[in-house]
């Protein structure tokens, strides 16, 4: 139970139907050419929106999501946050940088202990993804971690490189692997012996997220713990290889693979070892972090469960504790609008499928896993396909959509909020065809929640959490390169107002950004937005 609340806005008439949030994952506002996979798309229903009178567009990257500067690209973690909080808060990716900067993260006792581990002559590990997308890690956080070995006299590391292609571009695996090769070989003198162990392509390796698939991370447990994939003698010999062998191979589904010598695997992780995960974003660490600390672990056979010290960059599930023990404490996520709205006695419903399912319930509560109030809010996940996406770029909009008009339907619900992976999920993928049918399928569900919403009389708001099909590719020295990341594109916020029962208009916040929605939010139900909240981008006009 939340003891928030929320003071009501005197002049606000009551409205019969509900609020629905439509989020539009990774559907932004791009530069309306044919890169833009929004613009080319049918979207009929989106268009007529954007021709609406209470449309803003919002900055949903850089420095207004909390991320370090405006070149970082916006992402689900950080937009579901400021869209949940109503504030902006200084992410993981700031605070493990001023945390290295100020020598903080060397000073707390879960570095001491693996460092620990160094000095007794067992191996310090660190897992993660290596590249600078800034969205899950930073390869610069994991160099200052290995000259923070070098300093503390770490004799043997190891790297488990998990290949991105996701955030950065397709095939830019060796732009990392390289320099890491040759800083750990740099580093390997003196007696010291730094490699990098083992890898694998992060969709296909040891990220997955909220349950979607564990056999990923099964394949990551088995190259990184117990030394078993196909061995190479070193990681950018993998990397070559796969590209040799498959021309159509990008990084993030990159199989997984060993470093290994004469002697076998040159780092499989045993008793008395130190592990380190160097992500800093949690919903892709938790499922390998569960692995390494649960006694009672069910989800595959482990084989072999070394004692180690297991830490994360950042702790990624506060509520479950998960992992015990982290380098830099996470971002404080509080007061959310979900607090506030449970402890005014507003019902929620909540609903995505898999893939984005954590996105609209732990995401948008800062983080926090379960519920806040159990009888006021319900969560619903659709259960996502397990395959490519481009080959049901579909994906479960219509599902989620057919439950969404249940729920509008029903009644018992005065706020509503949705995610659509589709735009994200299927631009992730760069295959033009999947993105027009991916874009097309979000455009036609929101024309049927729209006519739902208009037929119980309430108000849907329509945004996204960041860009993604706004840019498919970009044009480098004459060569198409497909964009496969998240942009630095605006998103939309559109209010469709189908209750009527008060005056809406724009305040005309000056650089709105999504932190500003969570009050918008307020102002629609007829709440006072919390103090402290970035305004609402809406006031009540006299009637
Ligand atoms: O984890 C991912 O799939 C990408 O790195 C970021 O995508 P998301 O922020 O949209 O989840
Ligand atoms: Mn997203
Ligand atoms: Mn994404």
């Amino acid at each position: 139970m939340s003891k928030l609340h929320l003071a009501p806005l005197p002049e606000a008439q009551p409205c019969s139907g509900p609020l629905v949030l439509v989020i539009l994952d990774g559907i932004g506002l791009g530069s309306r050419d044919e890169r833009d996979g929004v613009f080319i798309s049918h979207t009929p229903v989106l268009d007529a929106l954007l021709e609406e009178p209470l449309t803003v567009s919002l900055k949903a990257h850089g420095t207004a999501v909390g991320l370090p500067s405006d070149d970082d690209m916006g992402n689900s973690e950080v937009g579901h946050n400021a869209l949940g909080a109503g504030r902006v808060i200084s992410q993981g990716a700031k605070l493990i940088n001023e945390a290295i900067a100020s020598g903080h993260v060397f000073q707390g006792e879960a570095w001491q202990r693996v460092i620990q581990a160094g000095m007794d002559d067992n191996t310090v590990h660190f897992i993660g993804l290596v590249s600078d997308g800034n969205v899950h890690s930073h390869i610069d956080q994991l160099h200052a971690l290995l000259d923070g070995c070098l300093r503390a006299g770490v004799r043997r590391v190891r790297v488990h490189a998990l290949l991105d292609g996701r955030d950065v571009d397709q095939k830019s695996a060796l732009r990392y692997v390289e320099p890491l090769e040759a800083r750990l070989a740099e580093l390997s003198t003196d007696g010291r012996d730094y490699r990098i162990a083992s890898g694998g392509g992060r969709m296909v390796t040891t990220m997955d997220r909220y349950n979607a698939n564990w056999p990923v991370v099964e394949k990551g447990w088995q190259a990184h713990v117990l030394g078993q994939a196909r061995e190479f003698p070193t990681a950018s010999e993998a990397v070559r290889t796969y590209y040799r062998e498959d021309p159509k191979i990008t990084d993030q589904y990159m199989d997984s693979f060993v470093v290994a010598d004469k002697d076998g695997p040159v780092g499989p992780i045993v008793d008395g070892d130190a592990v380190v995960f160097f992500n800093f974003r949690g919903d892709r660490a938790i499922e390998i972090s569960k692995a390494f600390e649960e006694d009672d672990f069910t989800e595959f056979d482990r084989v072999r469960v070394p004692k180690v010290f297991y830490a994360g960059m950042m702790q990624y599930d506060g509520d479950a504790m998960i992992p015990k023990n982290f380098l830099v404490e996470p971002p404080i996520v509080d007061r959310t609008l979900g607090e506030y709205l449970c402890g005014s006695g507003v019902t929620s419903f909540a609903v995505s499928e898999t893939q984005k399912f954590g996105h609209v319930t732990y995401f948008w509560n800062g983080n926090r896993s379960g519920y806040i109030d159990k009888n006021l809010e319900t969560y619903e996940e659709i259960l996502s396909d397990r395959i490519a996406f481009d080959l049901r770029p579909w994906m479960k909009a219509a599902e989620i959509t057919d439950r969404v008009l249940e729920i509008i339907a029903e009644g018992k619900h005065r706020f509503i909020r949705l995610n659509l992976a589709n735009g994200d999920m299927v631009g992730h993928t760069g295959v033009e065809p999947a993105i027009r049918i991916a874009v097309a399928t979000v455009d036609f569900c929101l024309g049927r929640i729209l006519e739902a919403v208009r037929q119980a009389g309430g108000i849907a708001v329509v945004t996204s959490d960041h860009g993604n099909a706004d840019s498919m590719w970009t044009e480098k020295k004459g060569q198409v390169a497909p964009m496969v990341a998240h942009t630095l594109n605006p998103v939309p916020l559109i209010i469709k107002d189908y209750c009527g029962a008060n005056n809406f208009r724009l305040t005309g916040v000056a650089e709105p950004g999504l932190a500003n929605v969570a009050a918008t939010l307020c102002t629609l139900l007829g709440y006072e937005a919390p103090e402290g909240y970035e305004p609402s981008l809406i006031g009540l006009d006299d009637q």
